[in-house]
């Protein structure tokens, strides 16, 4: 494996990247830890640093600072007058202690979208999807914790991962899923066309999120960013504690119906627009990337539906709540 850091238009983030047994993709996490960016909180809590165990471990007896640094296991930020910062001793394996009330790294495991996220693809909302799952999880985190010392900010800086699964098309791969949409062309939904082409709705798998998860100790604990009933079921199974779903509300169904917020979810912020109408930030406007059109809400109406999305569905007219 390999890391090295990236900057994204919500803040900095750690791309990791695994290879595997069971399969000869590489598969991704993008690390999200602001408080590494960040002064000592001033909250009186603390997370612990998401590091990689098998990164962290040591290779080979005879490697170098460089050897080390060039795979990416160093500690702090890299610059050209500081290069000395390989420091496997630093690896927090076991996590170190930490004061009460940390608040749950949010995570979101996210399926390869080439459609989607390169071509911008109006037929399905993975770019914006990914885009928005980097946004929520750099966002602070509120401390609820009674550690909170008084006068104190009651957030601490954002931190998750977005694990980047290698599972074109819902697994069946980017040839097949084109021919699905041809089929959807011809008025058959988006499960209909993948049982035609004889494949499953959903062909993926979670063991490889999972273990990466452990590698990263961010298995046990966490909030979930997704719709999807599947997804959390597998992750269980996979041994996964997740202390709650948080909902990806998509950006054109929540700009056209503000009621459509649902409550209990810690990472949608509300703020009111020019008329007074409460909205959910990003819903309309945050990278500028909101997809919207008649496919997809066919695609999305499909997944609530057909796929058991736990997801409101948005109405155009009464017409089309019948
Ligand atoms: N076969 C097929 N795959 C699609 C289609 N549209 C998007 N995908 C794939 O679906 C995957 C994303 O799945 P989604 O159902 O959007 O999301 P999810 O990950 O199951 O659920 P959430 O966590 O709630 O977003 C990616 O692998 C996409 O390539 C389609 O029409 N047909």
């Amino acid at each position: 494996m390999a890391r090295t850091r990236i900057p994204t238009p919500h803040g900095p983030a750690f791309l990791h990247l695994y290879h595997n047994s069971r399969d000869t993709k590489e598969h991704l996490a993008l690390v999200i830890d602001s408080a590494q960016y960040s002064e000592p909180s001033e909250t009186g809590v603390s997370a612990p640093p998401i590091r990689s165990h098998s990164l962290d471990a040591i290779w080979d007896e005879d490697e170098t600072d460089m050897d080390r640094i060039t795979r990416g296991a160093y500690v702090g930020r890299l610059s050209a007058t500081t290069q000395n910062v390989s420091t496997p001793a630093i690896a927090p394996h076991p996590p170190a202690p930490t004061s009460d009330g940390v608040p749950s790294p949010l995570i979101r495991i996210h399926s390869e979208c080439f459609t989607g996220e390169t071509v911008g693809s109006m037929r399905c909302d993975c770019g914006e999807q990914l885009d928005e799952a980097i946004r929520l999880i750099s966002q602070p985190i509120p401390v609820t914790s009674l550690s909170t010392l008084p006068g104190a900010p009651s957030t601490i800086p954002g931190r998750g991962a977005v694990i980047y699964l290698r599972q074109e098309g819902r697994g069946i791969g980017l040839l097949s899923k084109i021919r699905a949409y041809n089929l959807q062309d011809l008025g058959h939904d988006t499960v209909t066309a993948n049982l035609m082409l004889g494949h499953g709705a959903d062909e993926r798998g979670y063991e490889i999120a999972a273990a990466i998860l452990r590698d990263l100790a961010l298995d046990d604990g966490v909030r979930l960013l997704t719709n999807n009933p599947d997804k959390v079921e597998a992750l269980q199974k996979e041994g996964m504690t997740i202390v709650e779903r948080v909902p990806m509300v998509p950006r054109s169904w929540q700009a056209r119906n503000p009621n459509l917020q649902l409550a209990g979810s810690a990472a949608t912020e509300v703020w009111q627009d020019k008329d007074g109408v409460e909205r959910v930030a990003g819903a309309t406007l945050i990278g500028g990337n909101s997809v919207h059109g008649a496919d997809l809400d066919k695609y999305l109406r499909t997944k609530v539906l057909r796929m058991g999305h736990m997801l409101p569905l948005w109405m155009e007219s009464p017409e089309q709540q019948t």
